[in-house]
C-alpha cells in the first residue's frame, strides 16, 4: 500500500452493495445522503438509531428503513448481518462495543467501515471476529453534497478488493485517499474537522459585514457564496491550483485586500489556523490515548 494512494474522484458509478448505517447523526447521515444522491438505492440501506424519535425522523428524511434500538435491541445486529458494507457512526466512545455487538451477526465477508476519530484499526480488529475485514475511516461532511474527503486505513484482513469496493462506493460523493493510520490524526485536523473551520471563517465574515452596517442576510449571502466560489476554483481546472497564487491575484498593490491580508497576519492568523489544526490533530491521538486506557 503506497502511503497516499491517487485521490479518485466521481469515477462511473458500479453496482451498489448493500449498506447498513449504525448510528445516522451528523456523519453517517451526511454519507447516506451522499451515496442516496450518487449509486445507491434507499431499498438497498437500512440504518440504526438509538431512539425511536430519531429513527423516524431520519427514516423520513432520506427514504430508507431505519430501525431503533430502543424498539428492538437487535436492531444493529438485524441491520449489520444484511449488509456486504457496515458504517459504524456512533460516537467514538461507543464504537467498540457496538462492533463486538456485531461481530457474531456479519456475513465473513462484510466489510466493516469505522467513521469514527480516534478508534484505532487495533481497537476496532479485536472487537469483530478473527479475519472481518475492517477499514478505519475520517470522512467529512460535504460528502452530503457530492464533494467530501475521505481517508482510509485498511485493517489487516481487508484485501485490496474491499478497499476497492469502500472506494467505489464512497467516490462517488467524494475524494479518496487511502493513507496509513500514522496519518489520520493530521487528516483529521485537515479535512475531518476542516468543515468547520470555513463555516467558522463564513460565520465571522458575516459578522464583520453585520457590524460595518450590512443587512444580516445579504452579509450571511456574501460570505457564503464567497467561501463556496473560492473553494470551488480551488479545485477546478487541471489540479494544479495553488492556494496563495490565488490569494495573490485578488491583492492589488496597496489596494483594499493586501491591507485586509496585511491585518490577517497581524491578528495572527496563520499561527492561529496552525494551531487549531494541530488542536484537532492532538486531540484525535489523545481520544485514542484515553479510550485505549480505558479498556
Ligand atoms: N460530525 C462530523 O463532522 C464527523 C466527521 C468525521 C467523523 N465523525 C465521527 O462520526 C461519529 C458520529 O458522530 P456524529 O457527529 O455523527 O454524532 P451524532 O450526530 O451524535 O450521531 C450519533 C448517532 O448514533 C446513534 N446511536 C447512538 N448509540 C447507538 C446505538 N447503540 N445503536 C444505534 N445507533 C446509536 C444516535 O442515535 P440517537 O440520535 O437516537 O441517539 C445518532 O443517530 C463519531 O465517532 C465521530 O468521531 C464525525
Ligand atoms: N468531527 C468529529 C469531532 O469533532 C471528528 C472530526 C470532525 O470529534
Amino acid at each position: 500500500m503506497s502511503s497516499t494512494a491517487a485521490p479518485q474522484q466521481n469515477p462511473a458509478p458500479t453496482a451498489a452493495p448493500r449498506v447498513a448505517m449504525l448510528g445516522l447523526g451528523s456523519m453517517n447521515g451526511a454519507i447516506l445522503a451522499g451515496l442516496l444522491a450518487s449509486s445507491v438505492q434507499p431499498e438497498d440501506v437500512v440504518a440504526t438509531t438509538r431512539s425511536t424519535a430519531t429513527a423516524q425522523a431520519r427514516a423520513q428524511e432520506h427514504g430508507v428503513t431505519v430501525l431503533a434500538e430502543a424498539e428492538d435491541p437487535q436492531a444493529n445486529q438485524i441491520a449489520a448481518g444484511q449488509a456486504d458494507i457496515i458504517f459504524l457512526g456512533v460516537k467514538p466512545h461507543g464504537i467498540v462495543d457496538l462492533a463486538g455487538s456485531i461481530a457474531d451477526s456479519l456475513k465473513p465477508d462484510a466489510v466493516v467501515v469505522s467513521v469514527a476519530a480516534a478508534i484505532s484499526v487495533e481497537m476496532l480488529q479485536g472487537a469483530l471476529g478473527q479475519g472481518q475485514p475492517v477499514i478505519r475511516s475520517m470522512p467529512n461532511t460535504p460528502l452530503s453534497v457530492g464533494l467530501g474527503v475521505v481517508g482510509l486505513v485498511p485493517g489487516t484482513h481487508a484485501s485490496e478488493s474491499d478497499t476497492r469496493r469502500v472506494q467505489d462506493l464512497l467516490a462517488a460523493c467524494g475524494t479518496v485517499h487511502v493513507i496509513e493510520e500514522s496519518q489520520i490524526d493530521a487528516l483529521t485536523g485537515i479535512s475531518g474537522s476542516g468543515p468547520a473551520y470555513a463555516f467558522y471563517l463564513a460565520e465571522q465574515m458575516a459578522e464583520a459585514g453585520v457590524r460595518l452596517g450590512l443587512d444580516p442576510a445579504l452579509a450571511a449571502d456574501l460570505a457564503a457564496q464567497t467561501v463556496y466560489g473560492a473553494g470551488k476554483m480551488l479545485v477546478s481546472g487541471d489540479g494544479t491550483a495553488d492556494a496563495a497564487a490565488l490569494r495573490k491575484a485578488v491583492c492589488s498593490p496597496n489596494g483594499t485586500t493586501e491591507r485586509a491580508i496585511d491585518a490577517f497576519d497581524e491578528h495572527g492568523f496563520p499561527a492561529a489556523v496552525a494551531a487549531a489544526v494541530t488542536a484537532s490533530a492532538t486531540r484525535s491521538a489523545e481520544i485514542t490515548d484515553e479510550l485505549r486506557n480505558a479498556r
